[in-house]
C-alpha cells in the first residue's frame, strides 16, 4: 500500500495539460489562461481627468489677497472627444470625467471648488489652489504597455473579465475543459428513479461525482451503471475512449466480482492499487487504452472522499491550473476523534473561525457507507497513521475543502 503523497505524485506523473483553444471572451469565465497576458498598449491610454470640472495651469491657481483668480473659459471637452485647442495662461476649459485633459492643462479643479455662471458661462474662479497633476489619471497609471497583466495557469473570473475586456481581448487562449467520463458499477446499483428492490441501492455514486467534476470545472458524461461482468465493463469502457479522465466507483475491492482492475490490465495498465487511507483503501490507478482511469471504491464516502483529494487536482492539472491543492489550517477539534484508524484517516469536520482560532466538530460517525458524515462538512481532518485517538481539544491539520486552491 503506497501513502496519499506517493498516490498523488504518481498519479499526476501520468496527466498532461489539455491543449489551447480560443473562446470569445464571455465565455472564458471559469477556465484558465493558457498564455500570458501582456499589455499591449498603456492602460489608461491618454492623460484624463478623475472630475466633472476645469483643467487649467496650476499656476493660475494661486490665490492672491484674498481674492479668487478669475479665468477665461474657452470651450469644453466632454468624454469620448479630443479637445481642439490648448488651455492657454489665464483660460481654463470645462471638463468631464474621463475626458483627455487638453494640451496645455497641467491640471483639474472639480466644479464644486469653483464658482462659474452657468454651463454655458465664459468665466470661472478658482476657489482653492490646486497642484500640478490634481485630479488627473496619467496614461499608463493602471497598466503599461509590455507590463505582464494575468500570467499563464490564472483562474478567469469576473474581474480578470474586465481587465481582459480593457486590453481588447475579445477572444482568449484557455485550456480546453476536460471531459470526464463517469461509470458506476454493480449489479446491486439502479437507477435514481427505479423502486428499491430486494438487495438494491440507488446509483448515488454517479451524481455525486458528476456534480463535483462540474464544480472542479469539468465536462461530465454519466455513462450509467456497469453489472458485475467483464462484458458489460468492456461495453462502457468503449463508451469512454473519447474522454480525458475516466473516473468509476466500485469495483476496485478485492471481492470476486471486482474486476476494475481487470480491464485496466486487460486494456490498459495498473499503475499502483491501494491507498495507505481511510476512507478509501482500494483506489486504484491507471490507463484504458491511452485514457487515465481512477478507479474510486463504491463506498459513497470514500468516493467522494478520493474524488477531493486526487480526482480534483487531477482535473485542474488537465485544465491548466497550476495551483491543485486544498489550502490546509491548524484547528482545535472541540469532539476530539475517537474512531482508531492504523491508516490516514480524513475525518468529515465542520471548521469555523472562532475566538481568533479555527475550531472543528466531527461530523459525527465516520463510517464510509454514512452518506450523512459529508453533509455540513467544509474540511477534511488529518489524523495521522497510527491508530492514535484525539482527545477534544487536540490540535489537527484540516484541509480546507471550501475554500479555493490558490488560497495557500
Ligand atoms: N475483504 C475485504 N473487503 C473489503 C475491503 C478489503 O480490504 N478487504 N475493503 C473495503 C473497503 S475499505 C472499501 S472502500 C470497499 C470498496 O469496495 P469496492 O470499491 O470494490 O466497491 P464495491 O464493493 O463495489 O462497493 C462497496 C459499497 O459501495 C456501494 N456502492 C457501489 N457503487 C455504488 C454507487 N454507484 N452508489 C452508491 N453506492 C454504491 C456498494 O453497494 C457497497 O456497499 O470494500 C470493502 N471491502
Ligand atoms: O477505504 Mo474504505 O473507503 O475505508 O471504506
Amino acid at each position: 500500500m503506497i501513502s496519499v503523497e506517493e498516490a498523488l505524485a504518481r498519479i499526476l506523473a501520468e496527466i498532461p495539460t489539455l491543449p489551447t483553444i480560443h473562446v470569445p471572451l464571455p465565455e472564458a469565465l471559469g477556465l484558465v489562461l493558457a498564455e500570458d497576458v501582456i499589455a499591449q498598449e498603456d492602460i489608461p491610454p491618454f492623460n484624463n481627468s478623475a472630475m466633472d470640472g476645469f483643467a487649467l495651469l496650476s499656476q493660475d491657481s494661486k490665490i492672491h489677497a484674498a481674492q479668487p483668480p478669475r479665468l477665461r473659459v474657452t470651450g469644453s471637452v466632454a468624454a469620448g472627444y479630443v479637445a481642439d485647442h490648448a488651455v492657454e495662461p489665464g483660460t481654463a476649459m470645462r471638463i468631464m470625467t474621463g475626458a483627455p485633459v487638453p494640451p496645455g492643462a497641467d491640471t483639474v479643479i472639480q466644479v464644486e471648488l469653483t464658482r462659474h455662471g452657468g454651463p454655458e458661462s465664459d468665466w470661472v474662479e478658482i476657489l482653492q489652489e490646486v497642484e500640478p497633476g490634481n485630479n488627473i489619471r496619467p496614461a499608463g497609471e493602471d497598466m503599461q504597455r509590455g507590463q505582464l497583466i494575468l500570467p499563464r495557469g490564472t483562474e478567469i473570473g469576473a474581474w480578470e473579465i474586465g481587465v481582459l475586456a480593457t486590453l481588447g481581448w475579445a477572444s482568449v487562449p484557455v485550456t480546453r475543459q476536460a471531459r470526464v467520463a463517469i461509470l458506476g458499477t454493480g449489479d446491486e446499483v439502479i437507477e435514481i428513479d427505479q423502486p428499491l428492490q430486494p438487495g438494491k441501492i440507488r446509483n448515488s455514486n454517479s451524481y455525486l461525482l458528476e456534480a463535483a467534476v462540474q464544480r472542479a470545472g469539468a465536462l461530465p458524461q454519466r455513462l450509467g451503471v456497469a453489472l458485475d461482468t467483464v462484458e458489460s465493463l468492456r461495453e462502457k469502457f468503449s463508451q469512454a475512449l473519447n474522454a480525458d479522465l475516466i473516473l468509476t466507483s466500485g469495483g476496485v475491492s478485492v471481492g470476486d466480482f471486482d474486476l476494475v482492475k481487470n480491464i485496466m490490465s486487460e486494456q490498459g495498465e495498473v499503475n499502483f492499487w491501494r491507498i495507505n487511507m481511510r476512507p478509501g483503501k482500494p483506489v486504484a490507478f491507471g490507463h484504458i487504452g491511452t485514457v487515465p482511469l481512477l478507479g474510486l471504491p463504491g463506498n459513497p464516502v470514500s468516493s467522494a472522499v478520493t474524488f477531493e483529494l486526487f480526482g480534483r487536482p487531477v482535473l485542474r492539472k488537465l485544465q491548466g491550473h497550476t495551483h491543485l491543492l486544498k489550502p490546509q489550517v491548524e484547528v482545535t477539534v472541540e469532539d476530539g476523534v475517537q474512531e482508531r484508524a492504523m491508516r490516514r484517516h480524513y475525518v468529515r469536520a465542520y471548521v469555523t473561525w472562532h475566538n481568533g482560532h479555527f475550531v472543528a466538530r466531527t461530523t459525527g460517525n465516520q463510517g464510509s457507507h454514512m452518506m450523512t458524515s459529508l453533509l455540513q462538512a467544509n474540511a477534511l481532518l488529518i489524523v495521522p497513521e497510527g491508530g492514535a485517538i484525539v482527545q477534544p481539544g487536540e490540535t489537527l491539520k484540516a484541509i480546507m475543502l471550501d475554500w479555493p486552491e490558490n488560497a495557500s
